[in-house]
C-alpha cells in the first residue's frame, strides 16, 4: 500500500493511516467507514460538531476502542495487530476516561513514566520540568480527585507527554483550561511538532485550530466531510465559516421567543 511506505523505501510513512474504519453503536452510525492521513511532522485538527464522531476515531485509533472495522497505522505498525508497538509510540490524552485519580498529580505522572520502561531518575526530573509548565507544582502533592477540570486535563496531558511519544492524539486538550495555561501547552505542543513530532488534536475552537494546526479534518455524522491542509480546507474563507458551511445546522436567530426577561 502506498502510503505504508517505511523509512527504508525514503518515502517517510505517515504518522498515521485510518482505512475504512468504521463504529456503530445499535442502529447509530459512529463513525462511517472513513479513511484519514496524518502526515508525519504535521500539527493535526480534527474538527465537527457534537457527536460528529471525533471522540469514536481517536479511541480507535489509539487503541482504545475496538473497531467494527477498518485498520490503522501509526508509523507503519498496525495498531491492532501489534497494539504494544503502536501505543510506545503514542502519547494519549483521552476523554472521559478515568485517571488514577487517588494518586496524586505528581505520584500520577510518575507512574505514567515508570509504566512506559522509563528509567526512574529521567521520570523524577520530566514529571518536575511538566508539572512547572503545566504551573501544577503547587498541586503535585494534592490527590488528583480533587483536581478542577482544567487541572485534571493537564495532569492528563502530563502523563501523554511524560515518555516523548512520536504522536500525541489529544482529545480537547484546552477544553477547561486557562488561557495562561493553554498558551503554555499551545507552546510545548509547537516546539513538539518543531523538533519533528505529530499533533493529532480535536477542538470545537476553529480560530485556534486555524492558528494552530497545519493541516484539518472536519467531520460530521461520521463521516469526513473534508481533509487537507488548513489552507486547502478553509480556501478563501476563515476556518469558522467553512466549518459552518459544510456541516449546515446554524439555527435561525431568534428562534426562541419565549425567552426573554
Ligand atoms: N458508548 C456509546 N454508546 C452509544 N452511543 C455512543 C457511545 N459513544 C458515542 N456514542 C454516539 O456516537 C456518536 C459519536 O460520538 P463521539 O463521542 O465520537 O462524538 P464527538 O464528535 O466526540 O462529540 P463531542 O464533540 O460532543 O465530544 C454520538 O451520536 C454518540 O451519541
Amino acid at each position: 500500500m502506498s502510503n505504508l511506505q517505511d523509512e527504508s523505501a525514503g518515502v517517510p510513512a505517515p504518522a498515521i493511516v485510518v482505512r475504512g474504519l468504521g463504529k456503530r453503536y445499535g442502529d447509530k452510525v459512529a463513525v462511517n467507514d472513513i479513511d484519514l492521513e496524518v502526515p508525519a511532522g504535521s500539527f493535526y485538527g480534527l474538527v465537527g460538531p457534537n457527536g460528529a464522531g471525533k471522540t469514536t476515531t481517536l479511541s480507535m485509533a489509539t487503541g482504545l476502542l475496538r473497531p467494527d472495522g477498518g485498520s490503522v497505522w501509526v508509523h507503519g505498525v498496525d495498531v491492532w495487530r501489534e497494539p504494544l508497538k503502536a501505543k510506545s509510540m503514542l502519547g494519549v490524552l483521552a476523554d472521559g476516561v478515568r485517571l488514577f485519580d487517588r494518586l496524586t498529580g505528581r505520584q500520577l505522572v510518575t507512574y505514567s513514566g515508570r509504566l512506559r520502561g522509563m528509567d526512574p531518575e529521567m521520570v523524577a526530573e520530566r514529571t518536575e520540568d511538566l508539572l512547572r509548565v503545566l504551573d501544577l507544582e503547587d498541586a503535585g502533592s494534592k490527590l488528583v480527585v480533587d483536581y478542577s477540570a482544567g487541572m485534571t486535563k493537564k495532569i492528563a496531558l502530563a502523563t501523554a507527554l511524560i515518555h516523548s511519544p512520536k504522536v500525541l492524539v489529544l482529545d480537547e486538550p484546552f477544553e477547561a483550561v486557562d488561557p495562561v495555561s493553554a498558551a503554555n501547552i499551545r507552546s510545548i505542543l509547537a516546539d513538539y511538532v518543531g523538533r519533528g513530532g505529530t499533533v493529532i488534536v480535536s477542538s470545537h475552537v476553529m480560530d485556534l485550530v486555524q492558528r494552530m494546526c497545519t493541516h484539518v479534518a472536519v467531520i460530521a455524522d461520521g463521516n469526513v466531510l473534508a481533509a487537507g491542509t488548513v489552507d486547502e480546507v478553509r480556501g478563501t474563507e476563515s476556518l469558522e465559516d467553512r466549518f459552518v458551511n459544510l456541516v449546515g445546522g446554524r439555527a435561525e436567530a431568534g428562534g426562541l421567543q419565549w425567552l426573554q426577561s
